[in-house]
């Protein structure tokens, strides 16, 4: 199946395009009316992300009503530390949490990893196979994982929190099971990345959320290597590599087998780009809040933004949406990214 508007895919792989691609980290969710009416008939998030019907529908819903030029499979990071034994909840208005965490080596063993735990997952590869039939190559499907680092942080830590202290005291004080944790997250994101690529996820996108609690050295030891293997495992689609509030790691990345590079709103695009090199394509990173302002400046902000970036970009925000954001905001950024024009 050909994709009819493919501007995102061909930015990806670095070929010159007219003007840069645009959509939204988290564009799928509480933004949207459409969402929020089919989200207050289920049970809760988990009903939504583990049928594969709904997940379709509400991953087309943004493509439908803002115009985006890619959609996200509607899913969450946190289905891989539940593939390899550990369940977790979403608490409405509060987040994850995991009624057990990951104390000892014990607990480490217990888990399941790699292709077996991916097998988990059916539910998942059946709502990317659904959404490319439903989307009919209207825009690309980009399928996502978090970063191990990142979901060690939540199997650890059992919830959000501002400073994941219990996720870096484990850094510090059982550096060999953190890594033996580490290994066994990889194996399942790999096989996981693989089997959405095969359902038909044409980019994949790693999110490392927590990547900036890390100090660089912790960073170079339990977050890069395991991204580096990651990269490198899928071969056969563009992958994007978003490491939030990590500048320091930006030389790092530049080595990485990946094609984008996904900035927050902290870094400059001047300096993320002297860091990675010329050859990464880069992805961000207006500051969601700049969403609440009137249309009028937001479009303003978005064209000052494609300006500094020139090409080799895809626009986006710098973190996801905030589920209060005014839609006319939402659209005024799509709509002025949509409308510029590469001189
Ligand atoms: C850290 C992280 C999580 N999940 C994710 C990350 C990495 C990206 C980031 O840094 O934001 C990734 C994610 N989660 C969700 C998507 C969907 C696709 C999209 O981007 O549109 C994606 C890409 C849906 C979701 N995941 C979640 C929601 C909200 C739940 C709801 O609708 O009730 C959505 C739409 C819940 C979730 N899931 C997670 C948290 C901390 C929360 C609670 C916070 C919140 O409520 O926003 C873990």
């Amino acid at each position: 199946m050909s994709t009819k508007n493919d501007l995102f895919l061909r930015t990806a792989r670095g070929e010159a395009v007219e003007r840069p691609p645009v959509w939204l980290m988290r564009q799928a969710g509480r933004i949207l009316p459409q969402y929020r009416a089919i989200r207050n008939r289920l049970s809760g998030f988990k009903e939504l992300v583990e049928t594969p019907e709904l997940a379709a529908e509400v991953t087309i819903q943004p493509v439908d009503e803002l115009n985006v030029d890619a959609a996200i499979i509607f899913s969450d990071i946190l289905v891989i530390p539940e593939a390899m034994g550990l369940t977790y909840e979403m608490v409405e208005k509060r987040g994850p949490l995991f009624p057990e965490v990951i104390k000892s080596e014990a607990d480490v063993q217990k888990l399941t990893s790699g292709a077996d735990a991916a097998a988990e997952l059916q539910y998942v590869y059946d709502a990317v196979a659904l959404t490319r039939q439903q989307l009919d190559g209207r825009v690309p499907l980009i399928g996502f994982s978090g970063a191990p680092w990142t979901l060690l942080a939540y199997m650890v830590e059992g919830s959000g929190s501002k400073t994941f202290s219990k996720a870096k005291k484990l850094l510090y004080t059982d550096p060999k099971l953190a890594h033996q944790l580490l290994e066994k997250i990889s194996e399942t994101v790999i096989a996981y990345l693989k089997l959405k690529v095969e359902s038909g996820a044409q980019l994949v996108q790693v999110f490392d959320s927590w990547a900036g609690i890390l100090s660089p050295a912790q960073y170079r030891e339990f977050a890069l290597p395991y991204i580096k293997v990651i990269a490198e495992s899928i071969t056969d689609v563009p992958v994007t590599v978003f490491s939030k509030g990590a500048w320091f790691v930006y030389e790092d990345l530049g080595q990485v087998d990946c094609q984008v590079v996904g900035l927050d709103w902290n870094t400059p695009p001047e300096l993320a780009r002297e860091w990675v090199g010329p050859d990464k394509v880069l992805q961000g990173n207006l500051d969601p809040c700049q969403l609440y302002a009137p249309p009028e400046e937001v479009a303003k902000a978005a064209v000052a933004m494609l300006d500094r970036y020139g090409r080799g970009h895809i626009a986006n925000l710098g973190h996801g949406v905030y589920p209060d954001t005014p839609l006319e905001g939402v659209k005024a950024f799509v709509n002025a990214v949509r409308a510029y024009q590469y001189k």
